[in-house]
């Protein structure tokens, strides 16, 4: 049985506290339950670099409290927005979050005023979720299995989740009958994270190998593959954790549809197609490590994409709280997102 009413049942992993940001760091989860508070914007920036506050809407959101911080201290603002700005370079949350406090301080916002501005950003985000879980929950036939990867739970956003908001709303809908959650080498958020946000919710799931994704197509269980996304390009093609890609193909093969779930704040009407996104390359040392522990011979050399492509024409829905955009198009997603 689900135990699983609302987002305020979800865990909220980025919580102001007025005079500092409190991040719950993802870094050790499901291991311990630590929290980080970042008393000034580096502060910030590092645990964004560090992955200790990840997934596109929440790096967003992290960083407009950085701005706020910033402004509290006197801080240099442009240093301070130039410099959050260059944490990651995929997830367009964070660019969309920086611009729209750049926007309030160019228009004299204080820092109470860019305070009252996070927040609402911060809430927006929250609202987007329990819609964008009803919009998507809504295409899911009941009865059905559904994969997904990465993570896109409350610990990605401001709560509830994205792609993980389809699938609560969908389980807590009767559409949803059974979950597999992709591990997410090598960072492990499907693994370390997702399945943490399933089993507190008491959604059953099942943790599968990355290398098992396409098997598990082939076998029937599930009809939906639903993902989240960090830069969704103005033709459709969508920027996400590396596998994602390799899961559309998959999927298509197998007759398997693919749902993308994102806020408009993951929408980048600016960038033309997913070749004009910048795709996030991190340490080696992630890849040669498993939980800190080295698992490759000493002089090995790893190539660390974090993200990938998946082109409009192998997504069956783009799922946002401005409407659903089937088998998405440049046309189509300017009905939405008019530039
Ligand atoms: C709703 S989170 C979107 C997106 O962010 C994650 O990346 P990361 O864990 O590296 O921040 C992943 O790509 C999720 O799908």
């Amino acid at each position: 049985m689900t135990n699983l009413s609302s987002a305020h049942d979800t865990i909220r992993a980025v919580q102001w506290r007025g005079d500092h940001l409190r991040l719950l760091d993802q870094r050790l989860l499901p291991a311990e339950e630590q929290w980080l508070d970042c008393r000034d914007y580096v502060a910030v920036i590092h645990a964004i670099k560090d992955l200790a506050v990840r997934g596109a809407p929440a790096i967003g959101i992290a960083a407009a409290w950085g701005v706020v911080l910033a402004a509290q201290q006197s801080a240099p603002m442009d240093q301070a927005l130039a410099e959050l700005r260059a944490a990651r370079p995929t997830a367009v949350n964070l660019m969309w979050a920086l611009d729209r406090m750049k926007a309030h301080i160019a228009a004299g916002a204080d820092a109470a005023a860019l305070e009252r501005e996070a927040q609402i950003i911060q809430d927006e985000d929250l609202a987007a979720n329990r819609h964008m879980g009803e919009l998507g929950a809504a295409l899911i036939l009941p009865g059905s299995g559904v994969m997904t990867h990465c993570n896109t739970g409350s610990l990605a956003t401001s709560g509830y989740g994205t792609a993980l908001g389809v699938i609560r709303a969908g389980v807590a809908a009767g559409r949803i009958d059974h979950v597999y959650a992709g591990e997410t080498r090598p960072w492990q958020q499907g693994a370390r994270l997702t399945m943490w946000e399933l089993v507190r919710d008491g959604i059953p799931a099942k943790l599968i190998a990355d290398s098992a994704a396409s098997h598990l197509m082939k076998s029937g269980a599930v009809k939906w593959v639903i993902v989240g996304a960090d830069r969704i390009a103005a033709n459709g093609d969508t920027a996400n954790k590396i596998g994602t890609y390799q899961l559309a193909i998959a999927a298509r093969h197998h007759g398997v549809k693919f749902m993308v779930v994102a806020p408009s704040s993951t929408v980048d009407m600016a960038t033309v197609s997913g070749d004009d996104i910048d795709i996030e390359l991190r340490d080696a040392a992630e890849l040669l490590s498993v939980a800190g522990r080295r698992t490759v011979v000493e002089g090995a050399q790893a190539w660390n994409p974090v993200f990938d492509v998946t082109p409009a024409s192998l997504i069956d829905a783009i799922v946002t709280e401005r409407g659903v955009i089937e088998h998405p198009t440049t046309e189509r997603m300017k009905a939405v997102f008019a530039a």
